[in-house]
């Protein structure tokens, strides 16, 4: 594949950069790959994997000169690293991110971007429990969308050229408006992680008291809760404090549902019960069904039908 940015730059290098960098080699999007970390250690180890081609000491000197610039580094740090990199992004460049929330990104990062730079935020909807330099692989992104989120007046031919770096690494790409990214998200991966992290919580608790049962029995669904709630903790604070309303207006609607549900227990309403339950899992097939799910065995293979 040709060349699409000549220099790149990652700020922040954990998974997703990292990945980013093992993803764009692989289909040789760029001619060169600098990275920036904040810490001594994170840019020690990416230097001893050579994640990129050259990791510098400041952001400053990683986004000089660059054609693309990614910010990789949680949402509640964007704001202060634009602030660093705004006065030395080359004119003409791209300024993009992978926050998982959106607006609160955008009215961050857009008061630092010079006039002559493109900036055009973005969020691929892929990742792992893990994080730092050796948590990425070149796949993460394959057969995941990315959505671009452009700003008022974003060039087109620049959205075009982001959307055909993440294209060429493996991602389906959608566009969406800011406000409704967040919601979208909100209900399918933000208010998910913290029931995750709830259901676990509440399982600690419990293993007090059972003295370790809860682990020697796990079964599947609770194993993939603890997958989930092994996420990286400021990440995630960042995801909730900064995509509130979504969030608390899913939450909302999620206890409501939970409440009629412990009724229905309580009452002995089966009829309910397997009302909601055939409801919900219609929804899992029709998912697999759009072969939108990479875990399944079939996925991307074929539409048979499950019994
Ligand atoms: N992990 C996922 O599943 C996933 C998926 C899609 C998007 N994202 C988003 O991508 C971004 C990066 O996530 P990740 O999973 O790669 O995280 P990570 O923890 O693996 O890496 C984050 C990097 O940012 C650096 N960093 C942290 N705080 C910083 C600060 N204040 N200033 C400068 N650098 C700082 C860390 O040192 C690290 O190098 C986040 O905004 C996250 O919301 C994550
Ligand atoms: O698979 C996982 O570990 C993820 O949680 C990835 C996941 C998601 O919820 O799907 C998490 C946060 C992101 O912003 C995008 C993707």
């Amino acid at each position: 594949m040709a060349v699409i940015y000549d220099r790149v730059a990652l700020i922040g290098l954990g998974l997703i950069a990292s990945s980013m960098c093992h993803a764009i080699r692989r289909a040789g999007l760029a001619r060169e790959i600098v990275g920036y970390a904040r810490s001594a250690e994170t840019r020690a180890t990416a230097r001893e994997i050579a994640l990129c081609d050259r990791v510098t000491e400041t952001a400053a000197e990683a986004v000089a000169e660059a054609d693309l610039v990614v910010l990789c580094v949680p949402v509640g740090a964007m704001e202060a690293i634009a602030a660093e990199i705004g006065p030395h992004l080359k004119p003409g460049a791209t300024l993009s991110d992978v926050g998982s929330v959106k607006r609160a990104v955008i009215d961050a990062v857009a008061p630092f971007v010079p006039a002559g730079v493109h900036f055009i935020p973005a969020h691929p909807l892929a990742g792992t429990e893990h994080s730092g330099p050796r948590a990425g692989f070149a796949e993460l992104f394959d057969n995941r969308f990315c959505i671009l989120v452009p700003v008022a007046g974003s060039d087109p031919a620049a959205v075009a050229r982001l959307a055909d770096l993440w294209r060429g690494i493996g991602s389906n790409v959608d566009e969406m408006d800011a406000d409704h990214h967040d919601l979208v998200l909100a209900v399918t991966s933000h208010t998910p992680h913290l029931i995750a992290y709830t259901m676990v919580g509440v399982a600690d608790e419990l293993r007090r008291v059972t003295d370790s049962e809860v682990i020697k029995y796990s079964a599947a669904g609770f194993r993939d809760f603890t997958r989930i709630a092994a996420s990286d903790p400021t990440m995630w604070r960042d995801v909730f404090l900064h995509n509130k309303d979504a969030t608390l207006d899913i939450l909302g609607r999620f206890t409501e549902e939970l409440f009629a549900l412990q009724r229905a227990i309580r009452l002995g309403d089966g009829d309910h019960l397997h009302a909601y339950f055939t409801r919900t899992r219609s929804i899992r097939r029709s998912i697999i069904e759009a072969g939108q799910d990479t875990d399944e065995p079939n996925f991307g293979r074929s539409k048979a039908k499950k019994t």
